[in-house]
């Protein structure tokens, strides 16, 4: 069974169609990226996700109910404003997040302990909020988002603000949560983390989807581009959209930038060269980075490699 289910939904407010006829399911184990630029829909998706707003049409299934507070005990929420009191100490912050999942205190500060001591915020359990940096109040959210082991786990923006040591950590703890079989669902402007991460990634563009599929499915809908070095016997090699002859290396020998069309096949195009002595001396395929692939669906507004 599905974690979530997100059916034909739409919202609107006002004039603007913030989510425009979305579906979209998550299973058990699964990571998957929300990718779209400024204003996509994402948050929105989110927070209808949580029950915060409720759709305009459509339905949306969470943990086999409806969304609403019954199912919070199974959810955990980080939201793209972070906001935490600054006169809690991180332990209290973190128990008060448990107990509003319906945990009991003990079992909460024993969980929030241990998420501070693997976050490296051991000796800043009692500290309060106030007195953090920006990264480690941050941290202490996480925590409190993971502190009920929750089945579906939602993270909105949640590399944003972090350093590259800390944005180890949160892939780190995507990954746990994962393994451990919960569903997760992470929104980002940036590629790198969705690359690494996602089995699979929706991408959106003005509330409508634009593409879902795995990362693999991704890329194939771009052509994927060889730098060859190669005789200019390669130019009538079958399967290459293009042979674009680059600089001369002597002997005949050039440089080479060649495009496999989306539907092609690179290995094909190598496997021709070898079966009828093609001359080549060098073969590397670059397939299209996510980052292009983004560029090409949704355009280039709000997106980081
Ligand atoms: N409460 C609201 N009232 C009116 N319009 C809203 C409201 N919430 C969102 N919108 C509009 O809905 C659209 C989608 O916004 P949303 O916050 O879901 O995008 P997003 O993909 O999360 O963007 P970002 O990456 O900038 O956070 C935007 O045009 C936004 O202005």
């Amino acid at each position: 069974m599905s974690i979530l289910t997100v059916a034909s939904v739409t919202k609107t407010f006002a004039d603007v169609r913030a989510v425009d006829d979305l579906s979209f399911a998550v299973e058990p184990g699964e990571i998957y990226g929300f990718l779209g630029g400024n204003g996509a829909g994402k948050t929105t998706t989110l927070r209808m996700v949580l029950d915060i707003i409720r759709p305009t049409s459509g339905a949306i299934t969470v943990l086999g109910g409806s969304p609403d507070r019954d199912n919070a005990a199974g959810i955990g929420f980080l939201p793209e404003e972070r906001g935490l009191y600054g006169n809690m100490s991180a332990i209290d912050t973190i128990v008060y997040f448990g107990r509003l999942k319906g945990m009991e205190a003990g079992a909460a500060r024993s969980a929030g302990l241990e998420l501070l001591d693997r976050f490296g915020l051991a000796d800043r359990a009692k500290s309060n909020i106030s007195d953090m940096s920006k990264g480690m109040a941050q941290k202490v959210q996480l925590a409190a988002s993971l502190v009920n082991r929750p089945r579906l786990l939602l993270l909105d923006e949640p590399f944003s603000g972090l350093d590259p040591v800390n944005q180890g950590l949160l892939e780190e703890e995507i990954l746990r949560a994962s393994r451990d079989g919960a569903a997760v669902v992470f929104s980002t402007h940036v590629m790198q983390h969705a690359e690494r991460l996602c089995d699979r990634l929706l991408l959106l563009r003005k509330g409508q989807k634009r593409f879902e599929g795995t990362l693999d499915e991704a890329r194939d809908l771009l052509p994927s581009r060889i730098d060859a070095v190669a005789k200019d016997t390669i130019e009538k090699v079958p399967g290459l959209a293009k042979a674009k002859r680059g600089k001369a290396l002597g002997d005949g020998w050039h440089e080479y930038t060649l495009t496999v069309p989306p539907e092609g096949d690179a290995g094909a195009v190598l496997e021709h060269c070898t079966a009828n002595s093609v001359p080549l001396r060098q073969f590397a395929e670059q397939r299209a980075s996510l980052h292009e692939v983004f560029v090409q669906l949704v355009g280039d507004e709000g997106v980081e490699r």
